[in-house]
């Protein structure tokens, strides 16, 4: 399998899972979900470290969301969950930034969510880990800091939809290219972010990744 190292640049698409965190659709107040729910954020939407996080145009209610990311290694269409590994290249941990009054204002229009997920920057990334580095993504802990304050902190075995369950679901209908990210949602402690912030995130005694709002 290549290294993927790079796969921010291979320019694949990134596809998102809501609500997969019990406390998290109940802080928003939005029922449990029975199947898992899918959208999707385009490439452009993909920040390395070291550059800033920008709110778009009017937003007022900018969100940091933490999540495991999954990033796929070979061509995957109509997986069987028991063979889910074989097409995974790696983890990562990344924030879907959302803005939450775009969202709201959507949601209340039975509109898109585009403008609220997938502006530019919205998806700031960590580094690439191996697989080999991780022996269970199932039993990892999700962390997230706003000026040094913990606003997140859970374990991924508290998914609603674990990682061979979206896989399978998701392959059913879009084929997963290598390079591409598949994040799996967020924990409870979603929250505003300010112009001047600083967010520390990361899965904890494996990754530490630190971004700034502009
Ligand atoms: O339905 C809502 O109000 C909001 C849902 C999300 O933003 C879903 C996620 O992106 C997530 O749960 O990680
Ligand atoms: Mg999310």
């Amino acid at each position: 399998m290549s290294n993927f190292a790079n796969f921010r640049e291979i320019g694949r698409k990134i596809v998102c899972v809501g609500r997969n965190y019990k406390d998290h659709a109940l802080e928003l107040g939005n029922p449990i979900p029975k199947k898992p729910m899918i959208f999707l954020k385009s490439t452009n939407s993909y920040v390395a470290e070291g550059n800033p996080i920008v709110i778009p145009p009017g937003c007022q209610n900018l969100h940091q969301e933490v999540e495991l990311g999954v990033v796929i290694g070979k061509q995957a269409k109509n997986i069987k969950k028991d063979d889910w590994k074989d097409y995974v290249a790696g983890y990562t941990v990344a924030l879907d930034m959302t803005a939450r009054d775009f969202q709201d204002e959507a949601k209340k229009a039975g509109a898109p969510w585009f403008l609220s997920k997938s502006f530019d920057t919205s998806c700031p990334v960590a580094n690439f880990i191996d697989k080999s580095k991780i022996s269970d993504p199932h039993d990892l802990e999700l962390y997230c800091l706003i000026n040094g304050q913990e606003k997140q902190r859970e374990k991924t075995n508290s998914m609603i939809f674990d990682i061979p369950t979206l896989i399978s679901y998701v392959t059913q209908f879009a084929t997963l290219e290598p390079g591409d990210l598949l994040l799996t949602g967020t924990p409870a402690g979603v929250c505003r972010v300010q112009s001047g912030d600083t967010i520390e995130f990361g899965l904890t005694g494996i990754i530490d990744s630190k971004f700034f709002v502009q």
